[in-house]
């Protein structure tokens, strides 16, 4: 296989490549571009007018989603896969990857969007390389930008794959993305209704992509992943590559729709959060029920009719969301 093509063996080992680009006898082009990261072109006169942005391992610990673009890329590089789009495949946090930790300093995932210039140290330089390697990519004009930000989760999930999708003023919430995801296997979307830092957030909102996050099981270390079946993402996301995919139906297939009532924010080292340390993803609130406390007597009490819980973590730094109550959505502000 071309040497480009184990971009994960060459940023675990932090190995600059001898040779930056390379050609496959069926003349797709790979390019290394830095660190963890490696841009796919079709051969000439093949290109379907697709740039398809695939990321993992932004936060350094979610392994399943790193293996999924390994087996794409060797794919690509031994001529199985025959691409038809352009293709950047990103490996987010090299140094918390080579480390197997969600981060070495500060939650990338939380740094973008303008973030990481009232920031320093590690991970910010890195949100500011990630944004300028997207920016570059998708600015090509006339051409269908897609961004798929994978990820797997601190713990168990109701519902274990899932999409986050961004949210932009005056942008409508795409039927036809949605019903793309649920043939890839995702059980629900959580429609989000406010600007964010996340790395999909910031090719949605400034680079005009249609981007979600991505959660696709429970974070575990490298080859311990046969729990995560990410059969119907891979076969999806060839399907994509090779330009082969199916007339998609507008039909949400069963797809589960939630939007965010309320992010709960940490304000102080005082935030206690009243959730079983075990309490899975989806989990139901009831009415009433109080969720969080802080300083200067702040609460969080459960008003909302069938709300849920995501991503309860009273361990993040203080300013952060440590949890999203959301709540069934209808789906009648989609476009
Ligand atoms: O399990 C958790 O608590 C977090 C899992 C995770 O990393 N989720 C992403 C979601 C990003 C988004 O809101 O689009 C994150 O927290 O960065
Ligand atoms: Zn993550």
């Amino acid at each position: 296989m071309l040497a480009l093509g184990k971009l994960l063996e060459l940023t675990l080992t932090d190995h600059e490549p001898a040779e930056k680009t390379q050609v496959t006898t069926r003349g797709v082009r790979l390019r290394w571009l830095g660190e963890g990261a490696l841009e796919v072109r079709p051969p000439e006169g093949e290109d379907c007018g697709l740039d398809l942005l695939l990321s993992a391992g932004i936060h350094g610990n979610e392994t399943a989603p790193i293996e999924l673009l390994e087996r794409l890329l060797h794919g690509v590089a031994n001529g199985k896969i025959k691409p038809r789009a352009r293709v950047l495949f990103l490996f987010g946090n090299p140094a918390a990857i080579r480390k197997g930790e969600r981060f070495i300093e500060q939650d990338i995932n939380r740094l973008f969007n303008g973030r990481h210039e009232l920031s320093s140290g590690f991970e910010a330089l890195r949100a500011a390389e990630l944004e300028q390697f997207a920016r570059v990519f998708f600015s090509k004009p006339e051409r269908t930008r897609l961004h798929y930000d994978l990820h797997t989760a601190i713990r168990g999930s109701k519902i274990e794959q899932f999409a986050l999708y961004p949210y932009k003023e005056g942008r409508q919430h795409s039927r036809r993305e949605l019903a793309r995801l649920a043939a890839a296997g995702m059980e629900a979307v959580l429609l989000q209704s406010k600007s964010s830092i996340t790395f999909s957030a910031f090719t949605y909102e400034q680079l005009d992509a249609e981007a979600f996050t991505l959660e696709l099981g429970k974070a575990r270390p490298f080859g311990q992943n046969e729990e995560v079946n990410l059969d119907r993402l891979e076969a999806r996301l060839i399907q994509l590559i090779e330009d082969t995919e199916p007339a998609t139906e507008q039909s949400l297939d069963g797809l589960k729709l939630f939007s965010v009532a309320r992010e709960i924010i940490k304000h102080s080292d005082s935030f206690r959060l009243h959730l079983p340390a075990d309490i899975e993803n989806f989990s139901e609130l009831k009415k009433g029920d109080l969720l969080a406390e802080d300083l200067a007597e702040t609460r969080w009490v459960v008003e909302e009719e069938g709300a849920r819980i995501i991503f309860p973590n009273p361990k993040v730094k203080n300013g952060l969301r440590a949890g999203i109550l959301i709540v069934p959505d209808s789906g009648q502000r989609l476009a």
